[in-house]
């Protein structure tokens, strides 16, 4: 059958709380070589069609594209591909993908893989990869026998089913089962290998972030990872001014600068962060600080400046982008900036969880002229690349 007559449903499995891999925050949301690890795994099903995100009801308003289906999980992984299923089924699916979101680093082939074998007429199809390594039998001190590793194969997602065969072998099955084609097997239905690969790896202890932005960071380096003619580029710059009052230091770029003058401003005013975030917004055409935190508002009088920054990025990732650089130049007279530029870039990171590589602060004197050669205040200029996720 013709690949385009099937329709996919991607089943994105995010219920789960990601108790090895530790760091707080459940692993699927925590950051990953600039971005949320879902978003890189939700950019890699951005052409397969409709998906389904299947959530821990402490992550159901969790920041999400628009296009995306929320679905409330369950206590273990078959009955939260359950909910997912469920939901499948009134879009109207022929088919289901279904991937864990910690899986980021999934390519294209794996993913064609089971798609054409189930355009083949396949019930279901799986990636896996051949055990190449000896295998062993230990008590965990010693080697207590050898196993023969022929026929053995590590299993991958997604794993792709017919809906109604997968479906029903989910209402039949009870108990726990380590992922679909198990479930799948338990009732009889056959199951296609397809091609799996090294790279495709389950985010699952700490050690795993690391290997995973290596692969993500090569893949972008050799522009493999996107599709130059699908990839959505935007480019939002910003301008802010503050006047001196009387003080002893600034803010700026979310760091304290001593300095003999102090900034006018409703809220911190810390104009570096102020034409960051509206850099942002710009590229999302969303408009400026103002529109989203209005000055007249009490609420933001003497409020930091971190919390708009970090709303701008949360607004690109529900608008399905991630911030690829930030480029900001602040212009005074004084104080010196040089020494303190490299905090600021390592804070500008930590609020947006962006590489420290991809943020720039430097400065420039106006050669004393006009308002900033006067030294009646600070202006700053930025510039900030988002990319589809
Ligand atoms: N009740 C659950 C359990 C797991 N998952 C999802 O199933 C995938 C694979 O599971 P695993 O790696 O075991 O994830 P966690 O359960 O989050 O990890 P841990 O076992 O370390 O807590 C993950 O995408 C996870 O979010 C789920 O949707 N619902
Ligand atoms: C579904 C799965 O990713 C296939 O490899 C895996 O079985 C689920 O995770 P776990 O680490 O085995 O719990």
């Amino acid at each position: 059958m013709e690949e385009s007559a099937l329709k996919f449903v991607t089943i994105l499995v995010a219920a789960g709380r990601g108790t090895r891999a530790g760091g707080g925050l459940p692993k699927q949301w925590r950051d990953l070589a600039g971005r949320r690890v879902a978003d890189w795994t939700l950019a890699a099903f951005a052409e397969t069609g409709p998906v389904v995100v299947v959530l821990h009801p402490d992550d159901i308003d969790i920041p999400l594209p628009d296009s995306v289906h929320r679905v409330l999980g369950g206590a273990i992984r078959s009955l939260s591909v359950k909910c997912g299923l469920t939901k499948a089924w009134e879009l109207g699916a022929t088919h289901v993908l279904i991937h864990d979101i910690a899986r980021p680093c999934v390519t294209p082939a794996v993913i064609a893989g089971v798609t054409s074998a189930l355009a083949d007429g396949a019930i279901a199809a799986a990636p896996g990869l051949p055990v190449s390594d000896a295998l062993w039998t230990s008590d965990g001190e010693t080697i207590t026998g050898t196993r023969d590793r022929g026929g053995l194969f590590r299993a991958q997602t997604p794993q792709g089913f017919e809906i109604g065969p997968i479906a029903a072998a989910h209402d039949g099955f009870e108990g726990e089962a380590a992922d679909d084609v198990e479930v799948a097997r338990s009732a009889a239905l056959p199951v296609t290998l397809t091609e799996g690969d090294e790279d495709n790896i389950k985010i699952t202890h700490p050690a795993d972030f690391d290997r995973a932005a290596r692969i993500l960071r090569a893949r972008a380096q050799s522009g493999a990872s996107k599709d130059p003619s699908t990839m959505d580029i935007r480019l939002g710059n910003g301008y802010d001014v503050h006047a001196f009052c009387d003080g002893d230091h600034v803010i700026l770029c979310g760091i304290k600068v001593p300095h003999d003058r102090a900034l006018l401003g409703h809220s911190d005013a810390d104009v570096g962060m102020h034409a960051i975030t509206d850099a942002i917004y710009g590229a999302l055409a969303e408009g400026d600080i103002g529109r989203h935190f209005p000055p007249s508002d009490p609420q933001w009088k003497g409020a930091e400046s971190h919390i708009f920054l970090d709303h701008a990025v949360q607004l690109a990732t529900r608008k399905g982008f991630a911030v690829s650089n930030i480029d900001c130049t602040l212009i005074c007279e004084a104080p010196k900036i040089g020494p303190h530029a490299g905090a600021m870039q390592a804070e500008l990171a930590r609020i947006t969880g962006i590489e420290v590589s991809r943020i720039s602060v430097k400065a420039t004197t106006s050669e004393r002229l006009g308002f900033t050669g006067r030294k009646e205040g600070i202006a700053a200029i930025a510039t900030a690349t988002l990319v589809s996720a």
